[in-house]
């Protein structure tokens, strides 16, 4: 993975929840810990280790940096920054508490906030922690592969639509085009007919306002009156305004679509209350946020990998034509299913780059822990846990030559992220919150690149991405260029 870049997101991403968990200390008082714990602490990093440390960071990179302390300290250690005590978790060993944890004991703690601005006061983090539980089965619901099959032939419309405008022959910015045909699907599918006919264009210009208030001055102060702050507002208010005209007019005519949307206006919490149109509309930009820059980082750098392995192109290909020549043309949800060649390379993708490079927690009680090297800790109260994917994702007795592409190993007979365990493969994060939408944007991912392998020839003209500075979210940097020629793929005979 490229150095500098990792110097500049880790240090983005963590410099963020260093902040805000010093920020949490100074405004809760000290940290609590259990005197009555026998179990001794993990191993400390100090400030003073820390400040020896920077040479090797600026040199070698905080991902680098992360393994030289695993390798040093193992598996569990803690980083004590400023009195904030942050411990890390790396491997499926140490990470049961972390995804599994009850919500009182481990939780998302506050490092969310920074959404309520976003999504609005009436869901997620705005809303007491049983609200918020009720609220994310509606997601879950609304996400069921079973509730997915629908969502297929709409998926394919608009892919179909969208590269027909293509001509015979070109070049162009991949990643542009998928994160374009993603919007288009998430607008079809996610909010429904009316927004997709009349006001796609519009609704991303305010979506994106809202979006930009991820970024780190925002995230640690989201209230400040600065000028993205209030763009994100002013926008979110719009937003607000034409999402609650289609709910209000769903419901006052009994009109029901197939998209999420309905999904969410159908929703009931558990005493029978229906959600109000502010929460249909803060629930459902939740998932367009969330949806939108993860599948579209996870298909160009899918896009970059094949292209970039003549091997692993050529077994999709292989794959393309061995479907078309069981099923045709016809693509459905089982169909998809069947293309598990093309899954196991965006999954390697996803791998070598997790769009959530760490996720973090917080511990609201004592617990304690056995490390894989076989030490018995107790994690107090109040620390910051963290748990690398980058890393997790990468550890070499689990994946075989960690930096190497090589869609294979999910495959069977080696099924790496099996053999290491339930933790092992975490870019869906796991447990109490593991991703939702997961097979919403396989599927989405899938019907756009078989698209793309059954219908043109392509070649990637620019070099392999790097990944982008100074983002939360990994991200190919700059423009990933690629040539295209139409074509139709031969089914063998
Ligand atoms: C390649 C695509 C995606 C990746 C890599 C991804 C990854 C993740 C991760 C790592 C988390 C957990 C964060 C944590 O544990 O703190 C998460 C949560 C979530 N994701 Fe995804 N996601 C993807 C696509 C989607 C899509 C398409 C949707 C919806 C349409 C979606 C909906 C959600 C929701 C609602 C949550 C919150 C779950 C909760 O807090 O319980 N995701 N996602």
């Amino acid at each position: 993975m490229d150095m500098d870049m990792e110097i500049s997101n880790l240090w983005l991403v963590i410099a963020i929840f260093f902040i805000t968990a010093v920020l949490t200390n100074i405004a809760r008082g000290r940290i609590t810990f259990d005197p009555e714990s026998t179990k001794p602490l993990p191993p400390v990093v100090n400030c003073i280790t820390l400040i020896g440390l920077l040479p090797t960071i600026l040199k070698k990179g905080i991902q680098a940096t992360i393994h030289n302390l695993y390798t040093k300290y193992g598996s569990v250690f803690t980083i004590n920054f400023f009195g904030s005590k942050i411990t890390f978790l790396i491997g499926p060993e140490v990470s049961t508490h972390f995804f599994q944890g009850p919500e009182s004991k481990i939780s998302q703690g506050n490092f969310y906030e920074f959404t309520v601005p976003m999504f609005g006061q009436e869901v997620g983090f705005g809303v007491d922690t049983a609200t918020r539980s009720e609220q994310r089965r509606f997601h879950i619901d609304a996400l069921k592969p079973s509730k997915l099959r629908i969502h297929v032939k709409h998926m394919l419309q608009e892919v179909e639509e969208y590269f027909a405008k293509w001509g015979q022959y070109g070049v162009v910015d991949l990643k542009y085009e998928l994160d374009k045909v993603l919007m288009l699907i998430s607008g079809r599918c996610l909010l429904g007919k009316e927004i997709r006919e009349k006001m796609i264009d519009e609704f991303y210009t305010l979506f994106h306002e809202v979006e930009n208030g991820l970024n780190l001055v925002s995230i640690l102060f989201p209230y400040i009156s600065i000028p993205t702050n209030r763009r994100r507002d002013n926008a979110r208010i719009k937003l607000k305004e034409v999402l609650s005209e289609t709910v209000r007019s769903r419901r006052s005519f009994g009109q029901f679509e197939e998209d999420t949307l309905q999904k969410l206006i159908d929703s009931k919490y558990k005493d029978g209350r229906s959600t109000t149109e502010a929460e249909v509309t803060g629930l459902i930009i939740a998932l367009v946020f969330v949806g939108k820059h993860t599948s579209s980082h996870t298909s160009a750098w899918t896009g970059a990998c094949l292209l970039d392995n003549a091997k692993c192109l050529e077994a999709v290909i292989e794959e393309q034509k061995k479907i078309l020549a069981k099923f045709g043309d016809e693509i459905d949800y089982n169909v998809l299913l069947e293309m598990s060649i093309l899954h196991g390379c965006i999954k390697e993708a996803l791998r070598l780059h997790p769009t959530t490079p760490i996720l973090v927690r917080k511990t609201h009680e004592n617990f304690t822990m056995w490390t894989k090297e076989g030490s018995e800790y107790t994690i107090p109260a109040g620390h910051t846990l963290v748990s690398p994917t980058v890393l997790n994702n990468n550890i070499p007795y689990i994946y075989k030559d960690p930096e190497v592409y090589d869609p294979e190993r999910f495959g069977p007979g080696r099924e790496e992220d099996k053999v290491g365990g339930k933790f092992s493969y975490t870019s869906f994060s796991g447990g109490m919150h593991a991703c939702p939408g997961e097979a919403y944007s396989y599927m989405q991912i899938k019907i756009i690149l078989s698209h793309l392998l059954r219908n043109f020839e392509l070649t990637l003209e620019s070099p392999f991405p790097k990944i982008e500075r100074g983002k939360f979210s990994l991200e190919p940097q700059g423009e990933v260029m690629v040539s295209y020629k139409r074509r139709k793929l031969l089914v063998p005979s």
